[in-house]
């Protein structure tokens, strides 16, 4: 894993302040993205598997890791919430949000517990041929943290064809822009989970955004999800 410390931390709050996301290139190496990919058949490390088509959220499945989460995913969470939690506050502000994030994880995860959100949220996504994953939200609660992350697993080209990273922003009162996130292997996409803050003529306002994955033309396409509140 890249020492969060050492990300270009100015580019990447420019790029999540303009754009609402942000990449991190080899987050994790591919030895990494093998052993968090292999995990998936571990069924006693995960509290519960969705299958998508039975939820109407797509094709494909994923599994939401139980506690004590792998050690890599917990330091992926600890450390760079501290380095997100200034630009969350900045946004809410900006929003006109209620409430701002404590400096250090342990601390907002605090404030999830007693709001009853215990359950862990990091989550391994398993798609093969023809799945995909429907633009969503990853809300699971009143206690949300306005940033996540996923990183991508499968290599594209090799392990799968198709299977692209998709956000969508719905503006107010104008039709929706998609982007295309060019992730690779170990690649990491920091976005906004709900709104991101949008300068206008007369201050910010709201823009909504969604994610999803397009559906796979081949192979087997591995991401982890990383999301900082807990669930309901
Ligand atoms: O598989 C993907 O790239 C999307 C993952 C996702 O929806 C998430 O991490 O919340
Ligand atoms: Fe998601």
């Amino acid at each position: 894993m890249k020492a969060i410390d050492s990300l270009d931390w100015p580019r990447i709050e420019a790029d999540l302040d303009r754009d609402g996301w942000a990449l991190v290139r080899q987050l994790l190496d591919p030895r990494e993205c093998a052993a968090l990919a292999d995990l998936y058949g571990e069924q006693a490390r995960f509290r519960s598997r969705i299958r998508m088509a039975n939820h109407g959220y797509g094709q494909g499945e994923y599994q939401y890791f139980d506690y004590p989460l792998p050690p890599l995913v917990a330091t992926l969470r600890t450390r760079l919430y501290p380095r997100l939690a200034p630009l969350a506050n900045l946004w809410h502000e900006r929003l006109g949000l209620e409430g701002s994030f404590p400096a250090e994880h342990a601390d907002f995860l605090e404030h999830c517990h007693a709001a009853g959100q215990l359950r862990p949220t990091p989550l391994l996504l398993r798609y093969v041929e023809g799945d995909y994953n429907c633009l969503h939200q990853d809300l699971y609660g009143e206690q949300v943290f306005p940033l996540q992350l996923a990183v991508l697993l499968s290599e594209p080209g090799r392990d799968f064809e198709g299977g692209e990273f998709v956000i969508t922003e719905q503006r107010p009162r104008m039709q929706s822009r998609v982007q295309v996130v060019p992730l690779g292997l170990g690649d990491g996409v920091l976005f906004a989970v709900n709104f991101r803050p949008a300068q206008g003529l007369r201050g910010y306002h709201r823009v909504r955004l969604r994610h999803g994955v397009s559906q796979l033309r081949g192979g087997r396409r591995h991401t982890l999800g990383v999301i900082f509140h807990d669930a309901l």
